[in-house]
């Protein structure tokens, strides 16, 4: 039985301020929430959404991670600073840094390595765009970025990872993939894994849907059996929506 794992990704939303009391009112709506729970607020708000979600049951991640251990990278954050902020996982892949600064497979599987030598859990996102969809290349996309992105993880660090897959169409735009489209997809990348992996690691595995989740489609979606959660964008910014989402009943 795989637990739910429910997170919200902020994006470039929410100032360090308005987080850090954003924070404060989940932390008392999502008391006692059954299921996991994340939030992802932009760097400069983690040290103080951290701060506040201590001794919380809401884990904190970051949107993206550097490449590289320190050094010359400017403008990148590393991950002994993600740690001293208090980051507990971190989302690798997302399709925003995929089409708007490039981030190439290779990129994200050095960043995914990086990450899990670094004890982070890592959220990877995979998901195709409307033209390779409509082109017939759904399967080729995302099983070439599970396959990349995951290239050099070994099985007993799978267990730290989660696939989320998030259609690029379905991202932002009210359009959701179908509970049955999601779920084959999800379907499809267990099978992938099991190319690679164990079958019990591949079964194992939590595969959050990401695009246009809402309080009002969250429990179709996760009654799929190969959805086991949700990464979660505009709806995870208003406390009442996230909370809702986050403490769906099955
Ligand atoms: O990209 C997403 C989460 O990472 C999904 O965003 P929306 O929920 O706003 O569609």
């Amino acid at each position: 039985m795989r637990n739910y794992f429910l997170a919200g990704n902020w994006k470039m939303n929410k100032t360090p301020s308005e987080a850090k009391s954003f924070a404060a009112e989940l932390k008392a709506s999502l008391k006692g929430a059954s299921h996991k729970l994340m939030v992802a607020p932009s760097f400069i708000a983690i040290p103080g959404v951290a701060e506040e979600l201590k001794g919380s049951n809401i884990l904190v991640g970051a949107q993206n991670m550097s490449n590289a251990e320190s050094g010359a990278h400017t403008g990148e954050v590393s991950p002994e600073m993600l740690k001293d902020a208090g980051v507990d996982v971190v989302i690798l892949g997302h399709s925003e840094r995929r089409a708007i600064y490039g981030e190439s497979d290779a990129f994200i599987n050095e960043k995914v390595q990086l990450a899990l030598n670094h004890g982070f859990e890592v959220i990877l996102c995979v998901g195709e765009t409307l033209d390779e969809r409509e082109g017939g290349k759904l399967e080729e996309i995302v099983r070439t970025q599970t396959v990349e992105g995951l290239k050099n993880v070994s099985e007993s660090s799978l267990s730290k990872v989660t696939i989320a897959y998030e259609p690029v169409w379905a991202i932002g735009t009210g359009k959701t993939a179908t509970p049955q489209d999601a779920d084959d997809v999800h379907a499809f990348i267990r099978k992938v894994l099991a190319e690679t992996y164990s079958s019990d690691a591949a079964e194992a595995m939590v595969i959050q849907y990401g695009g246009s989740v809402k309080p009002g489609n969250v429990k179709e979606l996760m009654a799929k059996e190969n959805i086991d959660g949700a990464l979660v964008g505009g709806a995870s910014l208003k406390v009442e929506d996230f909370t809702a989402i986050a403490k769906f009943d099955t």
